[in-house]
């Protein structure tokens, strides 16, 4: 009897695991590979960007693109640190880098750039921003592209004013599924949708760090700073159940009726005002939720096709 029970143990054991790394493993796979973008290859007239940091979301979202395409190529990379800067250059084939405390505006006065990529915190993204147009550069932005209303005006008035284009990442739009949803949302446009919920899920490998150190007692003090970021990273996730909600129901208004904020997650109900009619939507954010590492969805609850990508 143990040992038939033992062995369904064991057997229910490698399923999990042949799961996990059915799932998981393409991803490890993908991040992985150091991609590489050689200007051999390229078309004449490719496009040249110039990435502001070299971080790891700019190798996922920028190295990795202009990898797969011949008229996308990355010109020249910049860090705060020289040997960082020299570091991503050398794996990736990128054939400028600039180092130390001009970098960032080193890497602006290029002639051999014609986009820059703002994959920076986001309370340094208008900054960054103004100064790539300022030097003729059409901007990719991380999103959220600005923290409030007053940074988008200033945002809006300097592409005006320059005639160049900032163009926000937001990478969910372009989802099939949420694409699908917003072709039928808005064909329904004024015939009862009324309960739309917008979700989104993170487990960060950081802030589960920082849980361990916390139970262990061996965690530092929090600062200000450490507080700041905190908030800025809340917005940088938050944005994706506001963004997924107003662009894909065609809200023209919206106003927040209850809030809350807890340890592990932040939920909103708004009223949503849409071309002829209103309606309900529920945001929830989880912070850190071992079940759900990444993961978003939008919903309408009265809708047949419920949209989710995780
Ligand atoms: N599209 C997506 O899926 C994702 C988008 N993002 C977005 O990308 C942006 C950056 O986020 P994230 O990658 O977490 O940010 P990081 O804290 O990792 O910063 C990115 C880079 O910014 C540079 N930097 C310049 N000044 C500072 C500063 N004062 N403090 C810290 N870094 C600085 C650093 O580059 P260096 O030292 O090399 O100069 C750093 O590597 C955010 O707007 C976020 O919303 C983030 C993750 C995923
Ligand atoms: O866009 C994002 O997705 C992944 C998260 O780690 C990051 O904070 C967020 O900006």
């Amino acid at each position: 009897m143990r040992f038939y029970f033992f062995v369904s143990c064991l057997g229910a054991a490698a399923a999990v695991l042949a799961s996990a790394v059915w799932w998981v493993w393409p991803v490890i796979l993908r991040l992985w590979r150091i991609p590489q973008v050689l200007v051999d290859g390229k078309d004449k007239d490719a496009l040249r960007i110039g990435i502001l940091g070299a971080s790891f979301i700019a190798r996922a979202a920028v190295v990795h693109a202009a990898d797969k395409r011949r008229d996308v190529l990355v010109s020249a990379v910049a860090a705060r640190d020289w040997t960082k800067a020299e570091t991503f250059a050398k794996q990736h084939g990128i054939p400028a880098f600039h180092g130390g405390a001009t970098a960032y505006l080193d890497l602006l006065a290029r002639e051999d750039v014609d986009a820059v990529y703002v994959g920076l915190p986001t309370h340094l993204h208008l900054e960054w921003t103004l100064a790539a147009l300022r030097a003729g550069k059409h901007v990719l932005l991380e999103k959220p592209a600005v923290l409030n209303m007053e940074e988008a005006k200033q945002l809006i008035g300097a592409m005006a004013e320059t005639k160049l284009q900032v163009f926000e990442a937001a990478h969910h739009r372009y989802h099939p599924a949420a694409r699908r949803f917003k072709q039928l949302t808005l064909k329904e446009r004024d015939v009862g949708l009324s309960d739309f919920e917008a979700r989104f899920s993170m487990l960060d490998p950081k802030a589960l760090l920082s849980i361990f150190k916390e139970l262990l007692g061996i965690s530092k003090p929090v600062t200000q700073e450490d507080r700041f970021h905190e908030r800025i990273k809340n917005l940088d996730r938050w944005y994706y159940c506001v963004d997924m909600l107003l662009w894909s129901t065609g809200a023209i208004d919206a106003e927040v009726i209850f809030a809350k904020e807890d340890r592990f997650s932040i939920s909103a109900t708004l009223k949503l005002q849409r071309s002829a009619s209103t309606a309900t939507a529920t945001l929830y954010m989880a912070r850190d939720n071992l079940w759900e590492p990444f993961s978003w969805s939008i919903a309408e609850h009265g809708l047949a096709d419920k949209v989710r990508h995780a």
